[in-house]
């Protein structure tokens, strides 16, 4: 099997919804002119980060944003996970929602934020997204001709449960669209994306938006990928760009056949106490 190629997209978010679309459309463009597999958008890529923003551009499952990335992905034959957007159900609860389509752009994908992003860190950052934001249920992932792949959305990755999840459901690279802030950026995102990667023996990919120092939610950028040995293949600063990292699966194999980590577990033990 030949080796795959991701587009990570760490593009700037406006409050101008269409802006955003042709923000998008023209990294999509340009990342499929480089013979791309799948690219990938930031959480929250059509809408400003906040909570009082989620009601106002939330769509319906089928809306204008869903059909515009159903549109690249056929047009360029590309997987697209398209980062994350508001979606509203027909009775008003409103989630983080990420949808992935195929080369066909058919929808094979939609995960909802699981895990909710309430903190509060004194002297540093405050967001409450159960204000306006509903969870979801579900634990995802999805197949292509190349590998499965896991699913989640930002702070759903700091639960190392789902990640797990993910990879007894047989996921050899897991996709974070995702924006950490000033706080919690420099002290979590690097290692977090290479913990998860050692403890799974999986690829571990995060897309950010980029920094805008003006906006009420400073995103921290630096979209990353890091190898299922825990190197960093590929990583950003803070501006915005992309990048195309390429993807081995008979990496993973290999490390998984020479640390066997996963079949050395201790799951008699573990279940004991969880
Ligand atoms: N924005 C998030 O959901 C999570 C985050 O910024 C963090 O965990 O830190």
């Amino acid at each position: 099997m030949r080796h795959m190629y991701l587009a990570v997209i760490q593009m700037k978010t406006t409050e101008d919804k269409l802006t955003n679309l042709k923000t998008a459309t023209k990294f999509i463009n340009k990342a499929c002119e480089q013979k791309v597999d799948m690219v990938i958008l930031p959480e929250m890529f059509n809408c400003p980060y906040n909570t009082s923003n989620f009601p106002i551009y939330a769509e319906l499952e089928n809306g204008d944003t869903y059909k515009y990335l159903s549109d690249l992905a056929k047009k360029h034959k590309v997987y697209i996970v398209g980062g994350s957007i508001p979606e509203k159900d027909f009775n008003g609860n409103i989630y983080n929602t990420s949808y992935v389509f195929d080369r066909k752009g058919k929808q094979i994908a939609k995960h909802r934020k699981v895990h909710l992003f309430n903190i509060q860190i004194e002297g540093g950052q405050y967001f409450k997204e159960s204000d306006t934001l509903n969870a979801g249920n579900n634990v995802t992932t999805f197949n292509t001709e190349f590998a499965t792949f896991g699913l989640a959305i930002c702070y759903d990755f700091r639960f190392p449960e789902l990640s797990r999840m993910m990879v007894n459901n047989g996921a050899k690279a897991i996709i974070i669209p995702a924006s950490f802030n000033l706080t919690t950026g420099p002290a979590h995102w690097e290692i977090l994306f290479k913990s998860r990667a050692i403890d799974n023996q999986v690829y571990t990919i995060g897309c950010s938006s980029s920094r805008d120092c003006s906006a009420s939610y400073i995103s921290y950028g630096n979209s990353i990928a890091v190898s299922p040995w825990g190197e960093i293949i590929n990583r950003m600063d803070e501006k915005e760009g992309y990048f195309i990292c390429k993807l081995d699966f008979s990496y993973v194999d290999k490390i998984r056949n020479e640390l066997p980590l996963l079949s050395h577990r201790r799951l008699d033990l573990y279940n004991q106490n969880t």
